[in-house]
């Protein structure tokens, strides 16, 4: 780094309001001096000139050779002194462009929509921008983004995206207040004269019969999955990999083990056709150790280690039980010949090479989920860092004027807002992240602005409340007027859950999800089961995203509703009955607003529509249970 900027690196450090850039040039001739860096120089003054409180602190040139351009990129970032690195020169076809796939094994996390946007806006100003492979993404709190290496193409390709940079750093340093301010004036438009299509003035005309028709659950379910496609894939790392679906095949590099291994502690020796019973011991081989120390002739043999490499030489390894001591050296400390006490098979207690995993063998496939033994496969072929599919992030909201915070006091005619602690557990334990959007009072401007900022930050909106017949409940107009949403469903026959409703919206050219579901706690929390877990699971790649079921037989005669199936809420107890079944207890009353009916409840019991002919199922009945937990 030059000195004079390290010295803007020590200032800008105690200036965190300045933006800082590192630029880094990909080129060989540069690299050779063979010509000057004008697309470098040209972004340094670009920045210098047009980006407010921008400050270029770093500045390298490298050759087109992968491991360089990554070993500053992970410099750089590591170091925490640069926000954002622009790169330039080697996005292209040619055989020595690599550097996105240098940037690509330095990244985090990847950012596809400014490249979509670099490559969409240059298109507007050449064909040529489609051959274009640049990558964006993030490394520790650093931005990386990859610019073609022309000084116009870069030039142009960067000030395509200048205008969102600043406000992605605030996102990087999660700087809070920044960001809040950021999305202030981002939408300053819509918050001071937010236009919304809904007419709050005309209760009498409002609809008296849900303008939905009702779907049943595995229809509604179906339309769910259909609205998700796999999200971009993500790197991901033997720490952060957990549960994640694999976007990728893994082959393994070597074979494991790479060497003919011991499988018992004993002695590594030579079978032959006459075989001796004394052998002499010359050695040992225990783990770790390099397996031409010894070669094994008839007659001798080498002690050995579990796991310890055969040496050469040897054909089998006999178990020390199976041995006998014949005589030590001088001192007695060490074997120095030994009986045999079995007759040993050619190959006998030796892991051959790659008898677990033959080299090249793929040993996992795209589509696995992860758990601790996909990682342990990982780690054991070296691959500790690989691609999954990007997990969703979920924003949630409540609506409705009469809610509080759990932390605040209880006022007159208020009730505590619990959906968004429920449903914040449900989604962290199915191991998705959330974010809290916060409350929405009842009018379509605050709904409208919490949908927005919903989808401005989030794969999917999960929203309770404001989806029924009642005079304020507007989240279904919101959905079609103001942000022409598609509603696939408005109304579910189940109980509890009949107003849950699903819609989709092309939210800036990107597909959102959002899940109104209804107000009261019970519904919210069963319909968050039944179609957001597995919507999120689709869409980080599960092959089946839905719960598992087993067959359970009731403890006790349960009446049935005759307008609807139920999600009744029960405890299993696991210790199975004479015929097999585990059983299941109900929770008690089982009103919709009553969350103490989801207390202790690990299985959400299907229980069909009822008929005059048949009004209850009696104890005994076996019937079909959702497990909702594992506990
Ligand atoms: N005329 C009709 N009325 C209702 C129908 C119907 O078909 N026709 N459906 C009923 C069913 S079923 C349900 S479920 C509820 C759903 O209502 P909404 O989704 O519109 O929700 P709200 O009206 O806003 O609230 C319902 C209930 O839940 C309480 N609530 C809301 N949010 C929270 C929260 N975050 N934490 C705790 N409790 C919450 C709210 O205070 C209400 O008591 O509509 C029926 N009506
Ligand atoms: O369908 Mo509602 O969710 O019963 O109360
Ligand atoms: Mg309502």
């Amino acid at each position: 780094m030059c000195s004079s900027v390290q010295q803007l690196v020590t200032s800008v450090a105690m200036n965190s309001s300045l933006c800082r850039f590192g630029i880094l040039t990909v080129s060989d001739r540069c690299s050779r001096g063979e010509t000057t860096d004008k697309s470098g120089e040209g972004l340094v003054n670009c920045i210098t000139a047009e980006f407010q409180n921008g400050v270029v602190v770093e500045r390298a040139c490298v050759p087109d050779e992968a491991n360089e351009i990554s070993a500053v990129l992970i410099d750089w970032c590591d170091r925490g002194n640069v926000d954002v690195i622009l790169t330039t020169g080697g996005t292209g076809f040619s055989p020595r462009d690599v550097t996105p796939e240098a940037t690509k094994a330095v990244i985090e996390k990847e950012a596809p929509g400014l490249a979509i946007a670099i490559i969409q806006g240059s298109l507007a100003i050449t064909p040529m921008a489609m051959l274009s492979r640049a990558v964006c993404g993030l490394r520790n709190r650093t931005l990386i983004i990859n610019l073609p290496g022309s000084t116009k193409g870069s030039l142009e390709s960067y000030k395509i995206v200048a205008n969102q940079i600043k406000h992605a750093v605030d996102l990087l340093k999660d700087d809070n207040a920044k960001v809040a301010s950021e999305h202030k004036s981002m939408s300053t438009p819509i918050t001071n004269s937010i236009q919304t299509k809904v007419d709050t003035t005309n209760v009498a005309c409002r609809a008296r019969k849900s303008p939905f028709a009702t779907a049943d659950v595995k229809m509604a379910q179906q339309m769910v999955l259909t609205e998700c496609v796999a999200l971009f894939a993500d790197t991901a790392t033997l720490k952060t990999g957990l549960d994640c679906i694999l976007a990728q095949d893994v082959f393994a590099r070597d074979p494991l083990p790479p060497f003919p291994a011991s499988v018992k502690d004993g002695y590594a020796i030579r079978v032959t056709e006459h075989q001796m019973t004394h052998l002499t011991v010359v050695g040992d081989s225990t783990a770790g150790e390099n397996p031409d120390k010894f070669i094994v002739e008839k007659g001798f043999c080498v002690r050995i280690s579990t796991g310890a490499p055969v040496p050469n030489g040897a054909n089998a390894v006999i178990q020390v039980e199976d041995t006998e001591l014949v005589e030590t050296s001088p001192d007695g400390k060490e074997e120095k010949t030994i009986k045999i006490l079995k007759q040993p098979q050619l190959g006998q207690e030796i892991r051959q090479i790659g008898c677990d995993i033959p080299e090249n063998e793929k040993v996992l496939f795209k589509g696995t989920r992860l758990g601790p033994a996909e990682l342990g496969i990982l780690a054991a072929v070296g691959v500790h860092k690989f691609m999954v599919y990007k997990k969703p992030r979920i924003a949630l909201l409540s609506t409705g004027n009469e809610l509080i915070s759990p932390f605040d006091p209880m006022e007159k005619g208020r009730i505590r807002d619990s959906n968004k602690t429920t449903l914040n557990a449900v989604f962290t334990e199915g191991g998705f992240q959330t974010i809290d959007i916060g409350i929405a009072r009842d009018t379509p401007q605050e709904v409208l602005l919490k949908l927005i900022e919903g989808m401005e930050n989030a794969d999917i909106v999960v929203s309770t409340g404001g989806v029924s017949m009642g005079e304020r409940d507007y989240l279904k107009q919101v959905l079609t007027l103001d942000l022409k949403a598609k509603i696939h469903f408005g109304s579910v026959l189940m109980k509890p859950g009949k107003p849950t409703t699903f819609a989709s919206c092309d939210f800036n050219g990107i597909k959102k999800l959002i899940f109104g579901l209804p107000g009261n706690p019970v519904s919210a929390t069963v319909t968050s089961h039944l179609f957001v877990i597995p919507a999120c699971r689709k869409l980080c790649g599960w092959p089946n995203p839905f719960y598992t079921t087993v067959k359970v037989k009731l403890q006790e005669n349960l009446k049935l509703d005759k307008t609807r199936p139920e999600y009744h809420r029960t405890t299993i107890n696991w210790s199975t009955d004479s015929d097999g079944y585990p059983t299941v207890k109900s929770t008690g009353n089982q009103m919709s607003s009553r969350l103490m009916s989801c207390n202790s409840a690990n299985a959400l019991v299907l229980l069909p529509q009822g008929t005059d002919s048949v009004p209850e199922l009696t104890q005994g009945a076996v019937v079909e249970a959702y497990l909702i937990s594992s506990a």
